[in-house]
């Protein structure tokens, strides 16, 4: 079964940050697998460590022990076949949105050939798929929330990562249009297949769009649990109506709450940096 073969591994994986209060223990020995189209996300207290753990996957961090693989060969740094979209920084102010589409494109050429009609044929797909096709010559700026989140959603997707790794991408937005990027998303991931690691501080959206949540424990942080969702896609939003949702949501939510509540215990975080 393709959703059985690991793709991801963090093996026993630990991470401490110098700081100027001392050694911080963030990540202590955490194991675990994303598995080929799995749509796994982080749920847990601010600070616990998710945005660290996104950063190994991504190749931008390595862990101080244990280690991170892909494919089962050790990560060691970023590369195309994973696309990283954080909430602040998708998107280029100087380009304009067909440029940042291309903007990946144009990296990514360098070490796959990607031809100027290859180029311009995935530009169009996005800029029609994400609903950019009138803002093409735009700026950023002149832009609403929303539709610089499809931007940076297009300009993740075209560079055709086979991983898609999200930090809070939907934070800043209305909830109206992160409904709506939340069912983009699941229409995209249901046309193209791709595996996803998300970090959310939503419990109802990772439960939404995930096969599995992991729930992260506070400082130095361990898997919790991990709750599979068992529901099929394609999903739709009547899903949230369902007692058997709220019954996960209202599950992971005590969870995570606990978590956090472990986390205030032990006081404010000492690092800075
Ligand atoms: N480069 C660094 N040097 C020192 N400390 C760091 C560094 N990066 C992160 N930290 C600390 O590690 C801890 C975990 O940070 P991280 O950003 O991974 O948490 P998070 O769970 O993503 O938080 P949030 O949910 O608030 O975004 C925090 O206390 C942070 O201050």
């Amino acid at each position: 079964m393709e959703q059985q073969i690991e793709r991801i591994g963090f093996d026993n994986v630990s991470m401490d940050f110098q700081t100027a209060n001392g050694p911080l223990a963030v990540v202590r020995d955490m194991s675990f697998s994303i598995r080929q189209g799995d749509f796994i996300s982080l749920v847990g207290p601010s600070g616990c460590g998710k945005t660290t753990l996104m950063n190994m996957a991504a190749g931008f961090l390595k862990p101080t022990r244990g280690t991170v693989t892909l494919d089962g060969k050790e990560i060691e740094g970023p590369g195309p076949d994973r696309g990283v979209m954080f909430q602040e920084y998708g998107v280029f102010p100087w380009l304009t949105v067909e440029q940042n589409i291309a903007f990946g494109l144009e990296l990514k050429a360098n070490s796959v050939k990607v031809s100027a009609a290859e180029k311009r044929e995935i530009v169009e797909r996005y800029l029609n798929l994400m609903g950019l096709a009138d803002f093409r010559k735009a700026f950023p700026k002149t832009l609403s929330g929303g539709m610089r989140q499809r931007l940076a959603l297009a300009r993740t997707y075209a560079v055709q990562p086979e991983f898609v790794l999200m930090d809070e991408p939907f934070g800043a937005l209305d909830a109206q249009t992160r409904s709506a990027m939340h069912d983009l998303l699941l229409e995209i991931l249901h046309a193209e297949g791709k595996t996803v690691m998300l970090i959310t501080h939503s419990v109802e959206e990772a439960v939404y769009l995930s096969n599995k949540v992991l729930v992260i424990s506070a400082r130095p942080s361990q898997i919790r649990e991990v709750v599979d969702i068992p529901f099929p896609y394609p999903r739709n939003r009547s899903l949230q109506e369902t007692p058997e949702f709220n019954a996960l949501r209202s599950h992971i939510h005590d969870s995570v709450m606990r978590e956090y509540a472990a986390q205030e215990a032990q006081g404010k975080p000492k690092a800075t940096a």
